[in-house]
């Protein structure tokens, strides 16, 4: 790739000392022919110009059709499944010819385009030659040039017309380079926005304290914190939050579907970052941390947990801090299995005929909702955080499943700060706190037997409306 830049740059720059060096000869033989030469390089300049930024747009949009014609068939592959119980193969072909086609449509209209331009670039080159042989004659016939100057001049103005064209062509792939490339570069911006991990002057104060993974077993403040997901920005999911999660604690966070529960994990694990307030652990700002350092310390077990699709003992072993070749194999082996057996995992793991070696599929495809749980908390396990977030599956797991799941978090919970967003009656009566999300605040806060005693509270309603449906408080 650089090396493609490095050769077209190059060419670029010859192009343009070679046309300079011959307008010079030109105008050096005869100024008179050489302004005849030369008088469509302004307008060819010009249009060069306003063609190379048609270019650029045409190259992005080429690019974005490119992305979702990509996007259907990684979407659909990856939930094939999906398709053929619905029976959906023949239109999502039709949606893909589509993608496809739109694709081709403006890859015509870019080829269109090109031939128009080029096309008028060389109809000009001739006509200028014509009235170089045309005015050359003249002038020749009246002596004022010799055949031998015109020779020259001739030769001279071919090797201008085409370095000139060389410059268009450069011009115009760097265009369509900055037009393919313009998604990259707004990426790489977003990038330069986010504070860098050790760096700043908060960091050296945190790093001189020392900054310990006891740190993270203090209280976690979230205080008055505001957010908006970037790409919906009129919906104020978080609304001047503030909550105060016990150091060491378990907190049951629940409320409606979509009341923002997810959104704090994602604040926390600094995926996004608030409008306005701090999310602060042991008092200091999780901004001041250093961002790897940060994630580290904190397991997170997503609702619908992914799996890569490699061995399970891979899978594993990917929550283990740091790069995996480093971790020599006879001091990570013991960890996994150790991790597997806290998170219930390993009963099952070893009846499977490769054991740690099966492979799990695309995104887990070939493990049970309930297995690939907990492959996830072993995964998560073996980070040993000090802050576990879990966001508890909604979806019912048969009574053994859920049995084996919900006594592997038990054993998990211990000395460790604790956020579970919660859907499950079970989860929260045994939790230290309680914290009920409504419309973007904590509405209430305190223990199961507190929450209960609020006559017409919302913790008291979300229970007595859903006890009934599987105990389901979250959903
Ligand atoms: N990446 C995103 N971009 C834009 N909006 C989002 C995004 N993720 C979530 N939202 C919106 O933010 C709000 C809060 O979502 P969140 O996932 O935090 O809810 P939740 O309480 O965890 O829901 P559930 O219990 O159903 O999992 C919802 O209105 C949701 O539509």
């Amino acid at each position: 790739m650089s090396n493609a830049v490095t050769q077209n740059i190059s060419d670029g720059l010859r192009a343009l000392t070679q046309s300079a060096a011959g307008v010079g000869l030109m105008f050096y033989i005869s100024p008179q022919l050489a302004l005849v030469g030369l008088t469509t390089v302004p307008p060819l300049a010009v249009g060069a110009i306003l063609f190379g930024r048609y270019i650029k747009r045409l190259s992005s949009k080429v690019q974005d059709a490119l992305a979702q014609a990509t996007d259907v068939v990684e979407e659909r592959f990856s939930n094939i499944r999906t398709v053929k119980a619905f029976s959906k193969e023949e239109q999502e072909i039709q949606l893909y010819n589509q993608r496809i086609s739109d694709v081709l449509k403006l890859k015509y209209k870019e080829s269109l385009a090109y031939g128009v331009f080029f096309g008028m670039t060389g109809l000009s080159g001739n006509l200028i030659v014509l009235s170089v042989f045309y005015f050359g004659g003249v002038s020749m016939s009246q002596e004022s040039l010799t055949i031998g100057d015109l020779s020259s001049f001739l030769l001279y103005a071919f090797w201008v017309g085409i370095s000139i064209s060389g410059i268009f062509s450069f011009h115009l792939e760097l265009m369509k380079g900055v037009g393919a490339s313009q998604a990259v570069w707004s990426i790489l911006n977003e990038n330069h926005n986010e504070k860098l991990p050790f760096v700043g002057e908060n960091q050296r104060t945190i790093q001189g304290e020392g900054l310990t993974s006891a740190l993270m077993l203090r209280d976690i403040i979230f205080d008055s914190v505001s957010f908006r997901y970037p790409t919906r920005p009129d919906v104020l999911v978080l609304d001047n939050l503030t909550l105060r999660v016990p150091g060491g604690q378990v907190l049951a966070i629940c409320g409606s579907s979509g009341s923002g529960k997810s959104t704090l994990a994602q604040l926390l694990l600094r995926f996004y970052e608030p409008q306005s307030g701090k999310i602060s652990i042991g008092q200091i700002p999780i901004t001041d941390m250093p961002l790897q350092w940060l994630r580290t310390n904190i397991g997170t077990v997503p609702q619908e947990p992914v799996l890569f699709s490699s061995s399970i003992y891979e899978n594993i072993a990917y929550g283990y801090p740091g790069p995996l070749e480093s971790a020599q194999e006879t001091l990570l082996k013991p960890k996994v299995l150790e991790a597997s057996n806290t998170a219930n995992a390993s009963g099952f793991i070893e009846q499977l005929p490769e054991k740690y070696n099966t492979k799990v599929g695309e995104r887990g495809a070939m493990l049970s909702g309930g297995q690939k749980q907990r492959v996830a908390l072993s995964r998560a396990i073996l980070r040993d955080p000090s802050i576990l977030v879990l966001d508890e599956a909604t979806s019912a797991l048969d009574a053994q499943s859920e049995y084996l799941v919900q006594e592997a978090l038990e054993k998990i919970m211990v000395n460790r700060t604790v956020i579970i967003i919660a859907h499950r009656l079970s989860t929260i009566i045994k939790a230290d706190q309680i914290a009920v999300l409504d419309k973007g605040r904590i509405a209430e806060q305190g223990t199961y037997a507190q929450l209960m005693n609020i006559e017409n509270g919302i913790f008291r309603k979300l229970v007595a409306t859903q006890t009934m449906v599987d105990v389901d408080v979250g959903a």
